[in-house]
């Protein structure tokens, strides 16, 4: 177990720290910190009471603010909405800006303060003393009183560690419940450096391990009070370029990444407010999971999604069966839908011949072969080019009807019979049928649907056989997430043929520009500036740039969309920054669909590799990136497991070593409070015996939660077995005690106690069972028990007192057949 640094921790931290002695707020905080229970000594006392004096005035600060912000907004509703569309953009910029600034101080009522640091003297001058919190307040003489915890002032309360403090001889944690200072945690980094005043008042606790043994409430928290030094230098790291962030289960990957999204939306405002910014994660429970913490941090403009919904009006959710999913995440996918796109520009077999206001006109073969050659010359999309390839061939056949009628035409006449002939259903029939409008969804549900045309555009993409029986599937079949990356593919050959779109979109270019202009003149009503900012523009202070001013107050007529409405609805919007969690599972095909939002290869990638559940996912981060950036990503890693106990990492890092020897398993921060148990139910006794341990496990996390982690195979025994269990990865996964998930939906997710069930289906089920079955024993917060209803697998051999697999072993079917029954010690 790796112990959380800290230097001169007083005596404390553990389980009876300072939480419990200086508790004094009972229930709402009216009692007086002074008040300590229980011998709490004179100079605790007095450090909670310069601290809730000190929060009290930010709380009373925040409520100014606050009430400033809704006094401006009422002033603004109240001037109504009549007046030059000039004096609307300005209400609807300044009632948006306010609003917004409302909601934001609003999210961060709940722990608005959460540090302090101070620095050492020098000389006569006393050391600055700085807190840090969610947002930064300034007094009405612009002091400062708040450091918004992003700023470079706030950097050393992350980032000091006992042999790299800098100036910084104090670390102080305070912990607040509703707007009363309930315990305070020092680290000191020189004492010597100290006044003798604050010397007297030390008091710790070690921040981290309080908040990790708060029972899990199924939606992830942010940990802006504990951001540990690893996850700050990744928090932090720049804007532009790849990031790759791997680190082993529960490194705090996820809440780094998204807190690394609040950072730079902070920090470079002008560009993403922009852009915007997009989450990718692996499924919607898991983005359900996550969606909690970028509000909490006053941040709600970011869009998060997973691969199967990057496509605008699909929501891809189905499964792929593995062996169609390996097909469809291969690159090769990209020539199968280019030549299925190719397929659909045809010429005829012999002459087209159509009846036109009662006359057969003729283009002839050549002709239309001409107008498909000098379509696909132009090299634009397919439905684009279709405009070329229809005149073309109105063209051939108005040219025609003219030499029947005996007629010469001028080009005036030419466009005339072109447009009347266009007018006429069998005309437009056949047309359509040579070179058809096409959607993305329309293409690939007749590719797959339509034997021949497979056929031709499987042998293009030199698919076997087999691999191209695997997408052979009837109309009408459920999108998969495999599918997606098909779909924004096919998007991108096929474009929009949309005259009225684009004239449109000239129109509203042209706005734009009147707008900008315009809301120049608007910022100069906005408030005030943070000298933190590192760019001009701070949603927190109500200021934006006049261009970001303009794009958020555009439209006419009801709310005006955010940048992230606007990015998720536009399946050609580029983002100005792209989060990827859970990387490791995206396939090559769905690294193309990320990276055509990213034009700017602005990334971060989190996962671990050791984690790949997908057959289709990543075996290591450069075959997936070096396509892109050949070479040009950083690297950080997390080393140390924030969730799992050492009890648990053990069995989990068996299993590990047995699937890749060369991954190490991240470090436990802590010791956990049981050992993880095996115990043998066979088949026909889950019915009985599996309600009563998932009672007992959940007595055991009292008021927590706990997950049922099972092969696919024993699924629905154990939903018969547990009916109050919520099966599957709908919307109560998260909200009921008890979950019943199949590794691919646990993936991400934490619960306190978690009991895996049929490890040895897991193995099997999947060319990755190895890796399922670490993430199904890394999902335990507190409890981990494994009900084995055969054999319990010999690379969990620890469970049942005996050696694991030896490194290397083939876990995926290995199973100890001496084990009779596996240990059977369930409590
Ligand atoms: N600095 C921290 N302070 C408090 N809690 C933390 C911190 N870092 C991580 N945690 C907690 O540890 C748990 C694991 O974090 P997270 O889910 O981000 O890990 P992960 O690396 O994404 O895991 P996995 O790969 O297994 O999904 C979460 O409960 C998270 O809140």
């Amino acid at each position: 177990m790796r112990q959380v640094a800290s230097t001169g921790r007083s005596e404390q931290s553990g389980d009876g720290g300072l939480n419990g002695d200086t508790d004094t707020s009972g229930s709402n905080g009216a009692a007086a910190p002074g008040a300590a229970r229980g011998g709490a000594d004179g100079a605790r006392a007095a450090a909670l009471r310069e601290e809730q004096r000190y929060i009290t005035r930010l709380y009373d600060r925040l409520d100014v603010v606050r009430e400033r912000t809704a006094a401006e907004l009422r002033e603004v509703h109240a001037r109504g909405g009549a007046g030059t569309r000039q004096a609307l953009v300005e209400r609807e910029v300044r009632s948006g800006e306010a609003s917004r600034h409302l909601a934001q101080l609003s999210a961060v009522e709940r722990g608005l303060c959460f540090g302090r640091i101070d620095h050492r003297a020098e000389g006569a001058e006393p050391g600055d003393t700085y807190y840090i919190g969610r947002i930064g307040l300034r007094d009405d003489d612009h002091e400062r009183l708040l450091i918004d915890w992003r700023a470079p002032a706030a950097r050393p309360f992350y980032a000091a560690t006992p042999g790299s403090a800098g100036t910084l001889v104090r670390r102080r944690h305070l912990h607040t419940r509703e707007r009363t200072v309930v315990g305070i945690d020092d680290e000191v980094f020189d004492l010597d450096g100290l006044s003798e005043q604050h010397r007297g008042t030390l008091v710790g606790e070690a921040a981290l391990l309080s908040s990790l043994r708060q029972a899990r409430t199924g939606r992830m928290s942010d940990v802006v009070a504990t951001i540990q030094n690893e996850q700050d230098r990744v928090i932090r790291s720049g804007l532009s370029g790849v990031l790759v962030v791997q680190g082993g289960p529960g490194t705090g990957k996820t809440v780094a990444a998204l807190h690394r999204a609040a950072y730079l939306l902070y920090t470079h405002r002008d560009t993403l407010q922009r852009r915007g910014v997009l989450v990718v994660g692996p499924n919607s429970t898991f983005l359900r999971y996550i969606g909690q913490v970028l509000p909490s941090l006053g941040e709600t403009d970011v869009v998060l999604s997973t691969v199967g919904e990057l496509f605008p009006g699909v929501r891809a959710q189905a499964v792929e069966a593995p062996a169609a999913a390996v097909v469809k995440g291969d690159l090769r996918m990209v020539e199968l839908v280019r030549a299925a796109v190719r397929d659909r520009q045809r010429v005829p077999g012999g002459d087209l011949v159509v009846e036109a206001d009662g006359m057969e006109l003729t283009a002839e073969r050549a002709a239309c072969r001409r107008a498909r050659d000098r379509a696909r010359a132009t090299r634009r999309p397919h439905n684009s080019a279709r405009r070329r390839f229809v005149h073309d061939v109105l063209a051939a056949l108005a040219l025609d009807q003219a030499r029947r009628l005996g007629r010469t035409m001028d080009e005036e006449d030419l466009q005339a019979a072109k447009a009347a002939l266009w007018d006429e259903a069998p005309v437009r029939a056949a047309i359509d049928a040579l070179w058809p409008p096409l959607s993305p969804q329309g293409l690939l549900t007749g590719l797959f649907a339509d034997a021949g045309a497979l056929a031709r555009a499987a042998s293009a993409a030199k698919l076997s056989d087999d691999e191209r029986d695997l997408l052979a599937r009837p109309p009408g079949a459920e999108w998969t997430t495999a599918d997606a990356p098909l779909l924004a593919e096919a998007a991108e050959l096929l474009g929009t043929d949309d005259a009225s779109a684009r004239a449109a979109e000239r129109a509203r270019a042209r706005r734009r520009r009147e707008e900008e202009r315009y809301a120049e003149g608007v910022l100069e009503l906005t408030g005030e500036i943070d000298e933190d900012a590192p760019e001009l523009m701070r949603r927190a202070d109500g200021l934006v740039t006049a261009e970001v001013l303009a794009a958020r107050h555009r439209d006419e007529g009801g709310p005006r969309p955010t940048t992230a409405e606007r990015a998720e609805a536009d399946v050609a919007w580029a983002y100005g920054h792209v989060i990827v969690d859970e990387a490791q599972e995206l396939s090559a095909m769905a690294w193309r669909a990320v990276m055509r939002r990213v034009p700017t290869r602005s990334l971060t990638v989190v996962g671990d590799i050791a984690q790949t559940g997908s057959a289709a996912g990543a075996r290591s981060w450069g075959e997936m990136l070096d396509p892109y950036v050949r070479g040009r990503w950083r690297e950080e890693r997390l080393l140390v497991n924030y969730r799992t106990p050492a009890e648990i990492m053990r069995p989990a890092a068996d299993v590990l070593r047995a699937v890749d020897p060369a991954q190490q398993p991240p470090e436990a921060v802590r010791d956990g409070e049981a050992e993880p148990v095996a115990v043998h139910i066979p088949p026909g006794e889950l019915a009985e015996r599996l309600p009563a341990l998932v009672a007992a496990e959940l007595g055991a996390v009292g008021g927590g939660r706990l997950a049922v982690i099972t092969s696919a195979a024993l699924r629905p025994a154990a939903a018969a077995a547990l009916p109050g269990a919520a099966a599957g990865a709908g919307p109560d996964a998260l909200d009921a005690p008890v979950a019943l998930l199949t590794t691919v939906e646990a993936k991400g997710l934490e619960f306190d106690a978690v009991v895996v069930l049929d490890p040895a289906g897991i193995l099997a089920e999947s060319p990755k069972g190895g890796q399922d079955l670490y993430v199904a024993i890394t999902r335990a917060m507190r409890r981990l028990t494994v009900v084995h209803p055969g054999e319990l697998p010999a690379v969990l051999g620890r469970l049942a007192g005996r050696p694991p697999a030896a490194a290397g072993a083939p876990v995926t079917v290995a199973v100890d057949a001496t084990a009779p029954g596996g240990g059977d010690g369930a409590g």
